[in-house]
């Protein structure tokens, strides 16, 4: 007799049965979604076509999910045989029963919640791994974690963090294969040196780790391809104080044919790169696809896709690998969507250039050459502001493309995010503190507080997009930047979660508007799809945050984290949605304005990273200081003092800030207020 549906037993009979071979199976079936990217080649294509373009229409809710956490949702649900693993905020990991939409366990990892300061984009998390009746994911503070697939219970933990004096996270997922866990890290906002390290998937023994750039020349390197990268690398830049950046937040994707393992590094620590490498240079291996070989983790090679990276252009979106026919011939490629705004097509053999194409407008290059390399635009590196395009958020974030073969599209959450870069008189190094955003940037940056606001409009779009014509096939333009990433099914459907609030189904061919349900709070997830029992299901985890999303919103609607699942005529109610609260510009908070130059330099200092600028937008899901209530900001002193909102994520900045910066702070903030108070 088989154990009952969702038993410890059970969950353990199929969460073992997960490895390679499965995965492998499951991507000719796809009856599951054993991976955050589906396979290992993470297309998010699935073959399921039991819901399609003819009967999507009828999509109703089959059950709902609370994740119990008010910050960003960003995992793609994972699912074995009616058993789903979904991460929310603060790393916290949910089991839940597919079917039924009923908690199996819970398990929270603890993360200080006064440590939410230390990364640069939201206490969020990408999702987990399953590998023979494990779960594996990372927590916020840097540890990586072995769970018991079938009871949530710890097998083992292990501090990835190389260094403590820099400001490490982990955000992303980890990836696992051939009994191998890899994981890499965040900070690179704030002064930290990319790394990814594969630890053994029974023990948590470290196996081996590869840094991304070079650090202090005049110590060892760790290996050849150190050495390498570092002659790349001005040393008045000094730039191994500051880490020199290259983090590897998101993606690492394994390729079973030839055994590397890809991952995409990230930007420069700091930003500027006048501060980091003073006489330019390519600064290896920072915003490049790196292939390391699977077993030892040695360099295999690597394609930089911004070479001096200038401009937070990081290379961690999610790839994709095709195998596709290029002017007749089958090649293996990766496809890819940097920040950057080009389309990239690499050959994964070997890691050539194929083509690249900008999928957005961009400013910064007006293409690349036959060798690879970018056409700058040489005003993106001068000295005064600069309205990069695209801006530090990217013409593509991490929010997962998907490319279905049947129309041989990839589709894109594509967006525009205008920013202006001035650059920083006075960089320290290592400036780290709570509330202080991208000490390492070394720019002004113009969505903060800086005199010059960008002048691009901001946008948000649906992008399908050729990798072999290098073309546009069709758009979806949304009502704001930041929106879900996608799925694409054999019913010729693209499925996409928007900023706005809805979940929607479009035609994979022609981007028509299929149906739409509302989700209650932006989504930025990607989807995901099972079989289960003979029913298809779709499932998207909603919750409004991730860089973006902690300044503005696009909704009134910021309902709280929720797994939302839909079948064909399902008929279960949407829980009661969750209007966003705002007191209205604040008003009556008596200050001098005397005090409001010091109140600006300590608010930029402690309070911008989180708070944003007091009435820019009236707040993401961090309250935006000019839209609380008036008590709020009187009683100052006693919200950021002692701690008492710690468990929000508010640190106590007993030490950091004096009693008499609170009326320099209050001055500042209500200020702000009464100066774009309309007349
Ligand atoms: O340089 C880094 O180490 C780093 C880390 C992260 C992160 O861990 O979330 C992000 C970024 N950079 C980044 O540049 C970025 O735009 C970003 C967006 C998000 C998000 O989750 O919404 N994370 C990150
Ligand atoms: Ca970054």
């Amino acid at each position: 007799q088989s154990p009952a549906k969702g038993s410890p037993e059970h969950i353990k009979a199929v969460t073992s049965a997960v490895d390679g071979a499965l995965i492998k199976a499951n991507t000719a079936t796809s009856q599951d979604w054993p991976t955050i990217g589906l396979d290992y080649a993470e297309t998010r294509f699935s073959k399921l076509n039991q819901i399609n373009a003819d009967n999507v229409k009828k999509l109703g809710l089959a059950w709902s999910y609370p994740l119990e956490s008010s910050r960003g949702v960003e995992a793609t649900p994972v699912v074995v045989d009616g058993i789903m693993y979904q991460t929310a905020s603060w790393s916290v990991v949910h089991a839940i029963d597919a079917r039924t939409g009923k908690q199996l366990w819970t398990f929270d990892p603890k993360v200080d919640r006064e440590k939410g300061y230390k990364g640069c984009c939201d206490v969020v998390n990408r999702g987990v791994a399953l590998w023979k009746g494990k779960v594996y994911f990372g927590a916020y503070d840097g540890r990586l974690f072995a769970l018991d697939a079938a009871t949530g219970k710890v097998v083992w933990e292990k501090d990835t963090i190389a260094s403590k004096e820099h400001s490490y996270t982990i955000t992303g997922a980890p990836r696992v294969f051939n009994g191998k866990v890899v994981i890499g890290n965040g900070g690179a906002e704030f002064g930290a040196r990319g790394y990814v390290t594969a630890y053994d998937a029974e023990t948590g023994n470290q196996a081996w780790r590869w840094f991304t750039v070079p650090g202090d020349p005049s110590k060892p390197f760790e290996d050849e391809s150190m050495a390498a990268a570092a002659k790349t690398w001005d040393p008045a830049g000094k730039y191994w104080i500051n880490g020199g950046g290259g983090t590897v937040w998101d993606t690492i994707t394994f390729d079973p044919d030839l055994n590397l393992v890809y991952i995409g590094t990230g930007n420069g620590s700091p930003w500027n790169q006048k501060i980091r490498s003073p006489s330019g240079g390519d600064n290896l291996y920072l915003s490049s696809i790196v292939a390391l070989n699977a077993d030892t983790g040695k360099y295999a090679w690597h394609y930089q896709e911004t070479p001096g990276d200038h401009w937070d252009y990081t290379a961690t979106q999610p790839m994709i690998l095709a195998d596709i026919n290029i002017d007749g011939a089958p090649r293996k490629v990766i496809l890819h969507a940097p920040k950057n705004g080009f389309f990239f097509v690499i050959d994964r053999t070997n890691g050539k250039f194929i083509s690249a194409k900008n999928f957005v407008d961009v400013n910064w290059a007006t293409g690349y050459d036959a060798n690879g390399r970018p056409i700058e635009i040489k005003e993106a590196r001068s000295d005064e502001a600069y309205d990069s395009i695209p801006g530090p958020a990217g013409a593509h974030n991490w929010h997962p493309m998907s490319f279905n073969p049947q129309t041989g599209l990839v589709y894109i959450p594509a967006q525009g995010v205008p920013t202006n870069l001035t650059p920083e008189k006075t960089f320290k190094h290592n400036a780290v503190e709570p509330g202080k955003f991208a000490s390492a940037t070394g720019w002004n940056i113009g969505f903060m507080l800086n005199a010059t606001p960008p002048k691009n409009p901001a946008f948000g779009r649906l992008v399908a997009w050729d990798p072999v014509k290098q073309k546009e096939a069709w758009r979806v333009e949304h009502v704001a930047p930041w929106n879900g990433g996608t799925l694409t099914t054999a019913g010729n459907l693209v499925f996409q979660g928007t900023a706005d609030g809805r979940f929607v189904a479009y035609n994979a061919t022609t981007g028509e508007k299929l149906w739409e349900s509302p989700t209650g709070s932006g989504v930025v997830a990607a989807a995901s799809t099972y079989m289960l029992d003979g029913k298809q299901y779709v499932s998207i985890a909603v919750g409004w945050g991730g860089v973006i999303g902690q300044w503005i919103r696009a909704t009134e609607l910021q309902s709280p984290g929720t797994v939302y699942t839909f079948a064909i005529d399902g008929k279960a109610p949407l829980p009661a949605f969750v209007k966003y609260q705002t007191e209205g510009l604040l008003k009556g908070v008596k200050y001098d304005p005397k005090d409001i130059p010091e109140g600006t330099a300590i608010y930029v200092a402690a309070c911008a990273a989180c708070h944003s600028v007091p009435g820019v937008d009236n707040g993401g899901n961090i309250r935006n200081l000019g839209y609380v209530a008036a008590e709020s900001i009187t009683n100052l002193k006693d919200i950021v003092f002692n701690g008492p909102f710690r468990d929000r994520g508010m640190p106590d900045f007993t030490g950091k800030l004096k009693e008499e910066d609170i009326p320099k702070l209050q001055a500042f903030i209500q200020g702000t207020a009464d100066a774009i108070r309309p007349k």
